[in-house]
């Protein structure tokens, strides 16, 4: 069922001031469900999607027990500790099963895959064997059901395999495909409309003899949201205006299921963004304890969640990996991501103050430990180029040296 979020599904409890991370997080999974219809797609245009109904086995996955190599079948009781068997006519090979029932003290060929015949419960590998005179000799394996892959090991016929919720990844259609699924009902896509604000701003190809500075957060922001899987709306970039921000925000509003947007997000002069979804929309500041990214506000216009991004490069992309990405998810129908964490080594020194967590751009050098970015500036995309992962410093205040353990997230369990 598509949700229809509450007035005040980013407010804070009362009282709070400084908002640490995992308030805020809570605060995000609490508020928002999903906003997406539910469509079927087949299985060749699944990846990627969201499950919005579990997969159920349609038969046994195996249907039937098999050779998990290739050798000979047999009846492991009647088969001495040194068997000594006569082979039986013809062999069973994979989509070719062997018709008859194999009597006990006896053994039949047969190939990788093959279902198992009637009468046999255990297959001795090929390489184990001396085969002359149309017998096949070779020491018993010790337990029965040796190198047999029995019916339904891997999913049971009306078994859940596959729970609503999940981002269907190459592996999930494997396992999709494999209980007989062939249509599945998924979320469809969460339009993400990305608009950046500032008359500073200039479009790719304009003259870098121009004054200003070019916008580099919504190819970074469009390429973010769409390799989480959404459709991205490009809402362009507005002026220091308010009428053209407002214009954009009904323009996002009307063909997207959430924005986000960067710039203007404190409370400055020229903030226009922040200052229109707190007069016209509903807007939530939520100075969190977070470096960077303190300012992200978020709010709803016309009923479509906005997050408002702060403007510097790398707290947007900040403030995207850690609030956007799960919020986004939630929105689309799938399960809360959590990111994915190491504890690591630092390859550096560094004391931080209370009170706040913070992000650094990381990577792992040679011998696994964290190195950072020499500055730690908010507009130096040069340093989200160069990094391949963030540390993540908790609140407390800390003297860090190198060889201190410290928790680092690869951008790979952002997808990314
Ligand atoms: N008096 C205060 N000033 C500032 C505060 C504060 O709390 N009080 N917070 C600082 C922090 S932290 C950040 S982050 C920024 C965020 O401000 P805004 O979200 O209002 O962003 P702008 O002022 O519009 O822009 C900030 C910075 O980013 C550049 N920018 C904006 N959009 C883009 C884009 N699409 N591509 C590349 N760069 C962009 C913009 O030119 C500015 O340099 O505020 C601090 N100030
Ligand atoms: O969020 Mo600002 O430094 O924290 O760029």
């Amino acid at each position: 069922m598509n949700g229809r979020l509450a007035d005040d599904c980013f407010a804070l409890p009362p009282g709070v001031d400084w908002t640490p991370v995992e308030v805020a997080l809570a605060r995000l999974r609490e508020g928002l469900r999903p906003v997406t219809g539910i469509e079927t797609v087949g299985l060749s245009e699944a990846a990627g999607r969201v499950l919005a109904e579990p997969v159920l086995a349609r038969r046994d996955s195996p249907p039937a027990a098999n050779a998990a190599v290739d050798g000979y079948a047999f009846a492991w009781e009647a088969a001495g500790a040194e068997a000594d068997l006569p082979l039986a006519e013809g062999r069973a090979a994979a989509g070719h099963p062997w018709p008859g029932h194999l009597p006990a003290g006896e053994a039949l060929r047969i190939l990788t895959g093959a279902e198992l015949p009637a009468g046999a419960d255990t297959v001795v590998l090929e390489e184990d064997c001396r085969l002359a005179d149309g017998r096949v000799r070779f020491p018993r394996p010790r337990k029965p059901g040796a190198n047999r892959r029995p019916q339904g090991e891997d999913a049971r016929h009306g078994e859940p395999v596959l729970a609503a919720g999940r981002r269907l990844r190459p592996q999930d259609l494997a396992r999709a495909a494999s209980v007989g699924a062939d249509r599945l009902a998924v979320r469809q896509r969460l339009r993400v409309g990305i608009l950046s604000t500032g008359d500073e701003l200039l479009a790719p190809g304009t003259d870098p003899a121009q004054p200003g500075i070019f916008d580099a957060n919504r190819p970074m922001l469009a390429a973010l949201a769409a390799g989480w899987g959404a459709e991205v709306v490009d809402l362009g970039a507005a002026g220091d205006d308010a009428g053209a921000v407002r214009a954009a925000l009904d323009g996002g509003a009307a063909s997207a299921d959430v924005l986000l947007t960067s710039g203007g997000a404190s409370a400055g002069d020229e903030d226009h963004l922040s200052r229109l979804l707190g007069r016209e929309g509903r807007r939530e500041t939520w100075r969190i304890a977070v470096k960077p990214g303190r300012p992200l506000a978020m709010g709803l216009w016309q009923g479509r969640p906005v997050f408002c991004l702060p403007g510097n490069p790398v707290a947007a992309f900040v403030c995207t990996l850690i609030f956007a990405r799960p919020a986004l998810a939630v929105l689309a129908g799938a399960d809360w991501p959590e990111p994915l964490a190491f504890t690591v080594p630092a390859a550096f020194a560094k004391r931080k103050k209370r009170g706040r967590r913070e992000y650094l751009r990381a990577r792992l050098d040679a011998a696994g430990h964290a190195e950072v970015f020499a500055s730690e500036g908010s507009g130096r995309v040069g340093g989200l180029s160069w990094s391949e992962g963030l540390v993540e410093l908790p609140d407390a205040g800390m003297d860090i040296a190198p060889g201190d353990p410290v928790r680092y997230l690869p951008y790979a369990g952002f997808g990314i």
